[in-house]
C-alpha cells in the first residue's frame, strides 16, 4: 500500500482524504496548531517534517492546507527525497516558483481541481472559447464561507485555458457605471455556506447562451482524485505533472 502523510491533516480536506484512503494508508499528518492524533493518525509539527517523512517511511505528500505551508513542506520533500501532490491553491508568482524548483528535485504534481468532471470541463471550456470566438465571456464561482482565496484556483485555471484560445481581460467583481468591452471577461466569487465547489462559464452572443458548470457534490472527490494522483506519482522521475497527466494515463 501506498504510505501517504497529508498535509493540511486537521483541516477540511485533511478529514476527506484520510476518509478516502481505502487503497493507500496515511501514516502521519502535519499541521501547525494540533499535535493530537486525528482519527488515528498522529500529527506532526510542520517544523518536524522532513525528519517524519523518513521516520514514518512515507512514500508521497498529499497536501491540502496554505501556501506558506505547503512551501515548508515541498522543501521537506526534497530534503527526504519524497513526491508530493500539492492541492493548496492561491499561491502567489514566488509560490509557484518554488514548486517548480522543488520539481526539479522530486516528483511534484500540482493540480488546482482533482475531480474529473473538472478536467472535461476544461477542455469544452477551450472548444467552445475557441469556436464561439465573439461571444461574450462571464466566469462565476461559489464556495463554502471559509474559503480564504478568490477567485477560486479552479476558477484561475479555467481562466488560464480561456487566455490560451482568446485575448480576454479579467474584470473581477464588476461595478460602477460602463458598458462591458468586447474583450473582457467578467470573474465573481461568492462565499456561503458550505458550498462544495461551483463553478460556470456563460458564453454569451448571436442570440443564444451556452452554460458550462460544474458542482462538487462532496469533498470525497477531491480526495479520491488526490489520492489517485499520489499513488501514480510514487516511482515518477522527479519533474512536474499535472492531473490531466493521471486521467489520461
Ligand atoms: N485541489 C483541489 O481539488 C482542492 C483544493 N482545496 C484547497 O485546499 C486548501 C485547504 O482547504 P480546506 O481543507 O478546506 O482548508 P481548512 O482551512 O479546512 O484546512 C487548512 C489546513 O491547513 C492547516 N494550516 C493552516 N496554516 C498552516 C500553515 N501555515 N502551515 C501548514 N498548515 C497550515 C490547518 O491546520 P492548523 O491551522 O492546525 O495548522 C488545516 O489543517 C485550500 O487552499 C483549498 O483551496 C480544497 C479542496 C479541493
Ligand atoms: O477551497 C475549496 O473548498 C476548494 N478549493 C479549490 C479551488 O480553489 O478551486 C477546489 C474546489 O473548488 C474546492
Amino acid at each position: 500500500m501506498t504510505r501517504v502523510a497529508v498535509n493540511g491533516v486537521t483541516g477540511q480536506m485533511g478529514g476527506a482524504v484520510i476518509e478516502a484512503a481505502t487503497d493507500s494508508e496515511v501514516v502521519v499528518g502535519f499541521a501547525t496548531s494540533d499535535t493530537n492524533a486525528v482519527d488515528g493518525v498522529p500529527v506532526v509539527d510542520l517544523a518536524d517534517a522532513a525528519e517524519a517523512l523518513r521516520e514514518y517511511d512515507v512514500d508521497v505528500v498529499v497536501d491540502f492546507a496554505v501556501p506558506e505551508g505547503a512551501l515548508t513542506v515541498a522543501e521537506a520533500c526534497v530534503e527526504a527525497g519524497v513526491s508530493m501532490v500539492v492541492g493548496t491553491t492561491g499561491f502567489d508568482e514566488d509560490g509557484m516558483a518554488s514548486l517548480r524548483d522543488a520539481s526539479e528535485e522530486v516528483p511534484l504534481l500540482k493540480a488546482t481541481n482533482f475531480s474529473q468532471g473538472i478536467q472535461v470541463l476544461q477542455r469544452l471550456v477551450s472548444e467552445a472559447v475557441g469556436t464561439l470566438d465573439d461571444y461574450d465571456l462571464e466566469l462565476m464561482e461559489t464556495h463554502h464561507n471559509r474559503k480564504v482565496d478568490a477567485p477560486s484556483g479552479t476558477a484561475n485555471s479555467i481562466l488560464d485555458v480561456i487566455q490560451e484560445e482568446r485575448d480576454v481581460e479579467p474584470v473581477y467583481g464588476r461595478e460602477g457605471h460602463a458598458p462591458r468591452d468586447d474583450d473582457e471577461i467578467g470573474v465573481f466569487a461568492r462565499r456561503a455556506g458550505d458550498i462544495r465547489g461551483e463553478h460556470e462559464l456563460v458564453l454569451a452572443g448571436n442570440d443564444e447562451v451556452l452554460s458550462l458548470s460544474h458542482r462538487a457534490e462532496d469533498r470525497g472527490v477531491f480526495a479520491a482524485g488526490a489520492l489517485d494522483a499520489a499513488t501514480w506519482l510514487v516511482g515518477c522521475d522527479a519533474g512536474w505533472y499535472e492531473f490531466g497527466d493521471v486521467v489520461d494515463a
